[in-house]
């Protein structure tokens, strides 16, 4: 008797059957002037997972989410949210998702409820439906308390809770964070991963999230992908990257991710990246953005 033949990626029973991922990049490519800023980036993030994106000053993360974001344009390649060309179908897209940018998002002048409540008009959450979505976001990130005190006197960690708050106000399928934990103390940077994990046990949403914390990504990333000059050069679980050094290298103790990173990069870590993956710029956006 033949065998049944295993079914493939080409299989068009399950390629009908198989999920639409939440974010598909192919071949995206954009430069700024000379710069190449993503150079044929290839990425897939499926529905529901936690997906880090990481890498060191200048790789192109913040540049390849604001192409999947629409904020930038896709001149090259293909970017799909949810199957929705990111060329073509911009507020499509752009109804799908939240987005976390490093800059500064919220108004200091205005309460911690006028900011969500800002977003939610914004975002056209139907008028009758603003006030308890405003209410549940706030409460979701833990600052229905502080809802009525001006943003400005807020802590960076709850200005980041809040921030997080106006992107979930939408009740997006798909929440992207360019560097949410950037310059805050631990403790603080906990509490925003416990919110961002909270959400996603409750909703199912997907979060795509840019970070240089290495131990970070390790502990709250289903897969990360490891960018460096434009493209993704390793992916995987924090645990098989870190297992695939180990096997490479035949080590007895587990390498960290940041190891997995300098092992991948090797000599192109250069003056940029020296020291680590801290960002003094993104550090000193923060500090602006609190102080
Ligand atoms: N608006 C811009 N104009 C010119 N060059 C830019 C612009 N934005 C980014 N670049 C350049 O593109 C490259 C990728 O930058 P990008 O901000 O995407 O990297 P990143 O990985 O997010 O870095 P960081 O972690 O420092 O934010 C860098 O060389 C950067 O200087």
């Amino acid at each position: 008797m033949p065998a049944t033949p295993a079914p493939t990626a080409a299989d068009p029973a399950e390629a009908a059957d198989a999920p639409v991922e939440a974010v598909s990049c192919t071949g995206l490519t954009h430069a700024f002037g000379d710069t190449v800023a993503v150079d044929g980036l290839d990425l897939a993030v499926r529905q529901g997972e936690v997906f880090g994106l990481l890498g060191p000053n200048g790789a192109g993360k913040t540049t390849a989410i604001r192409c999947v974001t629409t904020l930038l344009p896709v001149p090259a390649g293909m970017v799909r949210v949810f199957g929705h060309d990111a060329a073509k179908e911009r507020m499509g897209v752009r109804r799908l998702l939240g987005y976390v940018p490093q800059q500064l998002s919220a108004d200091s002048g205005l309460t911690g409820r006028e900011n969500v409540a800002l977003f939610a008009r914004v975002f056209d959450v139907p008028r009758r439906e603003r006030a308890a979505r405003v209410d549940q976001a706030l409460a979701a990130v833990d600052l229905a308390d502080a809802a009525d005190r001006l943003a400005g006197t807020y802590s960076g960690g709850m200005v980041r809770r809040l921030e997080l708050a106006q992107a979930l106000v939408s009740a997006p399928r798909l929440l992207i964070l360019d560097e949410p934990t950037i310059g805050l103390d631990p403790i603080a940077r906990t509490g925003v991963w416990e919110h961002i994990n909270a959400v996603r046990e409750a909703t199912g949403m997907t979060v795509l999230v840019t970070t240089h914390y290495m131990d970070e990504a390790d502990q709250y990333c289903d897969r990360v992908g490891l960018m460096h000059r434009g493209r993704v050069r390793a992916l995987g679980t924090p645990v098989e990257l870190r297992r695939g050094l180990a096997e490479r290298q035949g080590a007895e103790t587990l390498p960290t991710l940041e190891d997995v990173f300098r092992d991948i990069a090797g000599s192109g870590l250069d003056d940029n990246t020296a020291g680590g993956f801290r960002d003094v710029r993104s550090t000193r956006r923060t500090a602006r953005r609190v102080g």
